[in-house]
This record gives C-alpha cells, structure tokens and sequence, in this order.
C-alpha cells in the first residue's frame, strides 16, 4: 500500500482596524488591513499562489488580488469580504473563506481610541494530500 504523505498548513485570516480621529473625512472614519498569514510567520507564498480580496461592490475596483496577501482601506462600516485562495499546485482547487470585517468594538474606550486597534482574526488548516 503506498503511503500517503499530508502537509498541514495553519493561517490565519482576519482584520484590524483603526478610528480614524473625530475629524476623519466623512466615509472614512476606520482605516482597515484584511489580511491572510500564515500561523508561524511561514512565507506562503510558497504555496499559495494568489490571494482575491472580494470587497463590497460600492469600493471602487472591488476585487483586489495583492501581494502581499493583504488589502488595505478606509470606510464607515463592517461587511462580509470574501477572500479567494489559489494555490502553486494547480492540482489543488482554490478555496473561499468569509470574513465579517470588524471595526468596532463592545468597549466604546476603544471605540474612540485612534490608537486602539480592533483585531478579528481566524484559523483554517491547509491540508494537502500527497504533494509534489
Ligand atoms: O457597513 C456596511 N456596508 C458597507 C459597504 C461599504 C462600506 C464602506 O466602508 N465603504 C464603501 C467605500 C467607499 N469609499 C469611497 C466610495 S465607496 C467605503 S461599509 C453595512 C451596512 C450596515 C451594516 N454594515
């Protein structure tokens, strides 16, 4: 029987956000990076080929792919991002994860605080069977 041998790759995937100051421009009262990172600080790009962040379709060129895999922007408000991963194995079919951007948060100090980040981050493992 022959072996099959699994690589398993943590990232991690979410946002922080800054309050702008209460003389930020109207709109633009948050700066934001989304952002896609491996766990142990890994350059995966080793295996990760291109990262699409699908932005609300009221920013302007909404689909952004960047490398590094991070977007960053300014708004008013919190939206679903959905964040399309394609790998170096072309054999690997790309994924989608979701991420709810997050500005604010329960504590109105950190709120008001232009030096308070609001950090939303998640975890998935990258599983991939047999590589090459
Ligand atoms: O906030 C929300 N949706 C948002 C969509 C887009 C947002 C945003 O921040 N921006 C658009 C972008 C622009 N810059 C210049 C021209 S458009 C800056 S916010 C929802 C509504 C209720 C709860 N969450």
């Amino acid at each position: 029987m022959s072996e099959k041998t699994q690589v398993v790759k943590r990232i991690a995937y979410g946002n922080i956000a800054f309050f702008m100051g209460k003389q930020a421009e109207e709109g633009k009262t948050h700066k934001w990076t989304c952002y896609v990172r491996s766990v142990h600080n890994e350059d995966i790009s080793y295996y990760i080929k291109k990262v699409i962040f699908n932005l609300h379709q009221s920013f302007p060129n909404p689909r952004r792919e960047k490398f590094p895999f991070e977007i960053s922007e300014t708004g008013w408000g919190e939206f679903e991002i959905n964040i399309k991963i394609y790998f170096q194995d072309a054999s690997e079919k790309p994924i989608d994860l979701y991420h709810n951007l997050r500005l604010f948060s329960a504590d109105p100090q950190v709120n008001l605080n232009p030096k308070r980040p609001v950090v939303a981050e998640f975890y998935d493992e990258l599983v991939f069977n047999s590589p090459k």
